[in-house]
């Protein structure tokens, strides 16, 4: 897409306003970046302005409108392969059950490339225009996946797991190994010079790390300017198993703080049990967290409070987590972040405030992009970001959405939200570039 003007209803979220929809507006694409936003009256004005004409504009019905793409902060690409399937088990058993013998298959690049492949175009149906990946501890399947992706036009964080401890013999790597590994893939990766993909340090979670290890992560984090991603305090059994391992640590946040893996490009999954001293901490070194509603039902973790994450000033966007979550859908994280809100909520004060669709909509763009570090480039359609986008039509054929001459925009956005799906997404654009 060399230029373009959309022209009908955006919706996007700013710093001080979880949702912003701005109704007979026009916003201008060039250069893969946002130019200009405005009421739509200054047409003409932006024509010459970007050096277009009246057919380089696209006009948006009632019941079409445009949104950020959706910033999934924590997917397994590797789980899609099961997803849907395996949720009887809590994580630990579901960790050494499932997830490790199915992971150790991407040792087979065949295997990888057939599962990355659908993983990712799934994803990119979905509207997930910007994705944090977890791959597995293979260097070749995990190269394969960037190359996936990289094709695909989508933007993300791909990591190759870390794992050199209490990990089961077919599927470890060494101290030695997994140092050497996930320096060669960082290199490849950064010598791409792609600006859509980055390398993401992924120790699995403290207890598949050695200090070691998990040391060594940190400084190479900080040697490359990288962001870093793992998981924390997701189930009450994982916490105590943590505090055994690790007798030296004032807490779980602190086996990682101890190795410099928190910092303000770090986003640790879940949370579901970190104390106020934790978030604290995650607050301090601007660490953010993913929220993953859905897995932490599926698997029975808990249930996250995010009012409290929030209210704590700690960064916080909306993960999949695919396939501890089942759906690799970012509509079923708002969605599911809502219902588990309105569940805690039952339980506490008058006064307390569950979390609104509106706000979850925020986490799924903006506070995504805030927790991966991209706030400059993407969450939103601030004049001067790239231009991640969906255009979303709730009026498809046979589509799951039904308007009514009396829904309001504001409720034909909610019900995109609520009801919606991949055949409502219609177009999705990353960087300015219509990938779908
Ligand atoms: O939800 C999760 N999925 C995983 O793959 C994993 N590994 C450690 N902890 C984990 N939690
Ligand atoms: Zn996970």
């Amino acid at each position: 897409m060399a230029a373009k003007i959309f022209y009908g209803t955006l919706c996007h979220s700013t710093a001080d306003d979880p949702m912003v929809i701005l109704e007979d507006h026009i916003l201008g694409v060039k250069n893969g970046k946002i130019q200009l936003v405005k009421d739509s009256s200054y047409l003409d004005e932006a024509l010459s302005e970007l050096g277009l004409q009246e057919n380089d504009v696209k006009y948006l019905k009632k019941g079409k409108f445009l949104m950020p793409g959706l910033i999934d902060t924590h997917i397994h690409a590797s789980q899609y392969v099961y997803t849907g399937t395996a949720m009887e088990l809590h994580l630990l058993d579901w960790l050494k059950n499932y997830t490790y013998p199915i992971e150790a298959n991407f040792e087979d690049l065949k295997f990888a490339e057939d599962v990355y492949q659908k993983a990712v175009k799934r994803v990119l149906k979905n509207g997930t225009t910007t994705a944090c990946y977890f791959a597995t501890i293979h260097v070749d399947a995990t190269l394969k996946l960037c190359d996936i992706v990289e094709n695909a036009g989508q933007r993300a964080y791909i990591g190759k797991v870390n794992m050199d401890a209490y990990s089961p013999h077919y599927y470890v790597e060494t101290t030695q190994e997994s140092k050497e590994e996930t320096e060669k893939f960082v290199t490849k990766i950064l010598k791409k010079n792609n600006p859509l993909i980055k390398p993401v340090i992924t120790p699995r979670f403290a207890p598949n790390c050695t200090l070691e290890l998990s040391k060594y992560l940190g400084h190479l984090a900080k040697q490359y300017d990288l962001p870093i991603q793992s998981h924390i305090s997701e189930t009450t059994d994982e916490v105590e198993w943590v505090k055994e391992l690790f007798p030296g640590s004032k807490h779980y946040a602190d086996v990682y703080d101890q190795c410099n893996l928190l910092t303000d490009k770090t986003v640790m999954a879940h949370g579901v049990y970190l104390s106020d001293e934790e978030l604290k901490l995650f607050k301090s070194t601007g660490t953010g967290i993913s929220h993953c509603p859905n897995s932490n039902l599926s698997l029975r973790s808990g249930m996250m409070d995010a009012r409290r994450v929030l209210d704590m000033g700690v960064k916080l966007g909306l993960g999949t987590d695919v396939s501890g979550g089942y759906h690799p859908s970012m509509l079923d994280a708002i969605r599911t972040a809502v219902q588990v809100s309105n569940v805690i909520s039952l339980d506490m004060h008058t006064d307390y405030k569950s979390l609104s669709h509106r706000e979850a909509f925020k986490l799924a763009t903006l506070g995504g992009s805030e927790v991966l570090g991209l706030s400059d480039k993407t969450g939103n359609f601030e004049v001067g970001k790239e231009f991640d986008a969906l255009l979303v039509d709730t009026t498809v054929v046979e589509g799951p959405v039904d308007i009514f001459k009396r829904d309001s925009t504001d409720d034909i956005i909610q019900k995109f939200l609520f009801l919606g799906d991949d055949r409502n997404i219609q177009e999705v654009y990353v960087a300015g570039k219509q990938v779908l």
